[in-house]
């Protein structure tokens, strides 16, 4: 693949393995979470996820996503408890998404997608850094939450905000879900949606892959679909 990887037919996830053979390995995300499956872990503990909105630093289209991007030099915003031990570190949130409403999500729960999907990505402070964590096998947490419509409002930067009532959760091992799909990730998703709007999902819709000197293409579907479990485990924190 000459080129970057992204969405399209000719560089999209069926290529990804041709420049990323980890694409096929045995922790791949995202998955199908498939209910029946899943078992119920009374040791897992509940989510603690403790955001400070001074440290968001900028928001940016990165070809891939948009994402919002918090300054990780010190503990002011952390994820602990939950399947994790330790403190790990917000480094940033983005979205996936679709053309249209039946499809977006990364993971899907019995078969079924939502339009979008949240993650929180944060990465174990036993490492120096996002970049170091990124290659360990408990280098990475990241939160998923989906999005289904419906009329809301949606205010900014706060990712508290941007989280369900119930922080009842999924959680498996895997990976990143874009190149470099660094098994590294301990997925903890949410069974508990968010809402956005029609109009928001119309306005991650209008945002673009291109850059302004190329012709336009808009910013849609850009999401892996479920890879296989791979006998991997999916425990619940809820019965
Ligand atoms: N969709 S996601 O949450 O799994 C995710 C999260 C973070 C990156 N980061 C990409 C990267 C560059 C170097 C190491 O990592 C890529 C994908
Ligand atoms: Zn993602």
């Amino acid at each position: 693949m000459s080129h970057g990887w992204g969405y399209a037919e000719h560089n999209g996830p069926e290529k990804w393995c041709d420049n990323f053979p980890i694409a096929n390995g045995p922790r791949q995300s995202p998955i199908d979470i498939q209910t029946s499956g899943s078992s119920y872990d009374e040791s897992l503990k509940a989510l603690k996820l403790q955001y400070d909105p001074s440290t968001s630093l900028d928001i940016l289209n990165n070809g891939h996503s948009f994402q919002v991007t918090f300054a990780d030099n010190d503990d002011s915003s952390t994820l602990t408890e939950g399947p994790i031990s330790g403190k790990y570190r917000l480094k940033q949130f983005h979205f996936h998404w679709g053309a249209s409403d039946d499809k977006g999500s990364e993971h899907t729960v019995d078969g079924k997608c939502y339009p979008a999907e949240l993650h929180l990505v944060h990465w174990n402070t036993e490492y120096p850094s996002f970049g170091e964590a990124a290659s360990k096998p408990d280098g990475l947490a990241v939160v998923g939450v989906f999005l289904e419509g419906k009329q809301t409002s949606f205010t900014n930067f706060d990712p508290t905000i941007l989280l369900p009532e119930s922080l009842d959760y999924w959680t498996y091992l895997g990976s990143l879900t874009t190149p470099p799909l660094l098994e590294s990730v301990t997925w903890i998703v949410c069974k508990q949606s968010i809402s956005v709007s029609s109009e928001q999902m119309k306005k991650f819709r209008s945002l673009l892959f291109t850059a302004e000197d190329e012709e336009a293409c808009c910013m849609v579907n850009n999401y892996r679909p479920p890879q296989p479990l791979k006998g991997r485990e999916v425990r619940a924190s809820f019965k």
